[in-house]
């Protein structure tokens, strides 16, 4: 059975699925984790994995960028492949001074300049959150480390050209950092009863940027990401 974007058969994802934005980071975590990993689906380039992580099954599966992209593959794993929970493991621009590259950032929940979430229920501003037993099993993960945060996040349709009095005004309601997607994966989340999480890696920032990560350290750098994000798949 397969469905436009993912030619899988039921059963060949496991209930967790790990989801960065890149399909090489993708390749990277299920090699890293699964040395069982087998290739589940391959349809425009998104590999899609499944094997076990100290005996638990799980997936790994990229999004691609941008809230259209993980929306469809979302609602797809969600809807079809019976998938439970998503755990985004993302990078993300760092909006304030309280974060700084290298630092996690456990999004709790995603504002968003996205139609996406406003046309969802007319009338509503909807409220993107994150899955509280995701969000604590997390922080558990994370123990008393100082580079990993839990803050709202802001998922934004653009990459380039964030407005600098909306980055500063975002920054003062305690907002951590920018992203393409965490707000579309909570609302789909939401939509299907099931559970999301973000779990972004400061790859640059907004307001300085000498520290900016290269393009093949995005790629690379999401370790201690990661942790806290097998943490959430098998809590
Ligand atoms: O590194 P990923 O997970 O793709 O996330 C971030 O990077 C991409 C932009 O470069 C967007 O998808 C953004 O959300
Ligand atoms: O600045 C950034 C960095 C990563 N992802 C984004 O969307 N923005």
């Amino acid at each position: 059975m397969a469905t436009p974007h993912i030619a899988a058969e039921k059963g060949d994802f496991a209930p967790a699925v790990l989801m960065p934005g890149d399909p090489r980071r993708a390749e990277r975590i299920a090699s890293l984790l699964m040395p069982d990993a087998r290739k589940v689906s391959d349809v425009r380039g998104i590999g899609a994995y499944t094997g076990t992580v100290n005996g638990k099954p799980l997936s790994v599966m990229a999004s691609g960028m941008g809230m259209p992209s993980i929306g469809i593959y979302a609602n797809e794993l969600f809807a079809e492949y019976d998938v439970r929970r998503i755990i985004r493991v993302g990078t993300a621009g760092g909006l304030a001074p309280k974060v700084t590259v290298g630092d996690v950032v456990i999004a709790l929940g995603a504002h968003t300049d996205s139609a996406m979430n406003t046309s969802r229920i007319p009338g509503i501003h909807f409220s993107a959150v994150a899955s509280y037993p995701l969000v604590a099993a997390a922080v558990a993960a994370a123990g008393d480390a100082t580079n990993v945060h839990v803050a709202p996040v802001v998922s934004r349709d653009h990459f380039y050209g964030n407005p600098p009095e909306q980055i500063q005004a975002l920054a003062d309601y305690g907002t951590l950092a920018v992203e393409m997607e965490a707000a579309a994966l909570y609302a789909v989340a939401a939509q299907h009863d099931r559970e999301a999480l973000a779990v972004l890696t400061i790859s640059d920032h907004l307001l300085d940027h000498s520290q900016d990560m290269s393009a093949q350290e995005r790629e690379e750098n999401f370790a201690r990401a990661l942790l806290l994000a097998v943490a959430a798949a098998h809590c």
